[in-house]
């Protein structure tokens, strides 16, 4: 939902930005790299110590790096498959730090293992969330679905909660609960977003199989068919989804 309302508004604010560090010869790689550094060492020198404020503070300054690298590659017409690979590794590995940061917290000085044990769950359900949209669109499938809780509302639910969390270090009561509610809600929303990609990938996989056996049964004889997945598609071959792509990309 973020990803799709809330997108076009920081392009816009960001756009001048985006610009001056292109003017200044900074390239879309290195604030990706530099964005993503900045992510893990707030989130992994921080959390785990429980400074919740900080911590966010500094992940907050850096994670909206990863709205302006895009936004430059863009402007100097300089997408690349290579940026776009960079740019969702980086994603996993960021978002990796902030939930083991939380996690390392309960695990030691928060002493809850439960809330530790949730923060892992929010850590690599929201990984296979991503990497159900990754491999569908390997195997040349549109994946044609967001779902309720793709990463901005990950990242946003969390880290609007830590920050509001470590005001309890200036005395604002009342605070502390809303980290562990922020933390099952990521949970939950992952494990239905989880749920919805499957279901999208499956419909969309059976679809593309029809597909193939009405052209392969028009087509009969024909020993480049699409069926065998040599009939070409977006990155491996749409029609490999029964073809070659179950051993495409992993
Ligand atoms: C007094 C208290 C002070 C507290 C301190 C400050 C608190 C600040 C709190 C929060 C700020 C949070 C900002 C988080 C911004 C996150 C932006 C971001 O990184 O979004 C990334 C997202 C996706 O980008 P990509 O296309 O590059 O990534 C793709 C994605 O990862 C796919 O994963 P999937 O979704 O499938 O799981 C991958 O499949 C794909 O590979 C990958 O490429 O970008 C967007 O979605 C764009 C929209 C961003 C919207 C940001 C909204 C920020 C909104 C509110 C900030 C509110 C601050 C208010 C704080 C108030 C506290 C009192
Ligand atoms: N170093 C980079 C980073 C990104 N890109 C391109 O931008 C796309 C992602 O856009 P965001 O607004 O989500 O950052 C990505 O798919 C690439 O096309 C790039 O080229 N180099
Ligand atoms: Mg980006
Ligand atoms: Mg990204």
């Amino acid at each position: 939902m973020l990803n799709k309302y809330a997108r076009a508004f920081f392009t816009r604010v960001l756009t001048p930005f985006a610009a001056l560090l292109l003017r200044l010869g900074v390239s879309p790689d290195a604030v990706t790299l530099v964005g993503t550094g900045g992510v893990v060492a707030g989130a992994l020198v921080f959390y785990p110590l429980g400074e919740f404020f900080w911590g966010t503070v500094v992940i907050t300054l850096f994670v909206f790096s990863d709205l302006i690298d895009g936004n430059m590659a863009r402007q100097a017409g300089r997408s690349s498959r290579w940026g776009a690979f960079l740019d969702s590794t980086l994603d996993r590995v960021a978002d990796a730090a902030v939930f083991g940061g939380l996690a390392l917290w309960y695990a030691g000085r928060g002493d809850d293992l439960l809330l530790c044990a949730i923060a892992i769950f929010c850590l690599a359900s929201g990984q296979v969330v991503s990497y159900t949209k990754a491999r569908g669109e390997a195997i040349g499938l549109p994946v044609n679905v967001s779902g309720l809780v793709e990463r901005a509302e990950r990242l946003v639910i969390t880290l609007v909660a830590a920050g509001l969390a470590g005001l309890a270090d200036f005395g604002v009561p009342g605070v502390g609960v809303l980290l562990p509610a922020a933390l099952w809600a990521v949970a939950l929303g992952s494990a239905v977003t989880l749920g919805q990609r499957v279901v999208t990938v499956r419909r969309e996989a059976a679809e593309a199989a029809e597909a193939e056996d009405a052209a392969g049964a028009a087509g009969a004889g024909d020993p480049g068919g699409a069926r065998t997945g040599t009939g070409g598609g977006p990155a491996n071959g749409a029609a490999g989804s029964r073809g070659g792509a179950e051993g495409g990309a992993a």
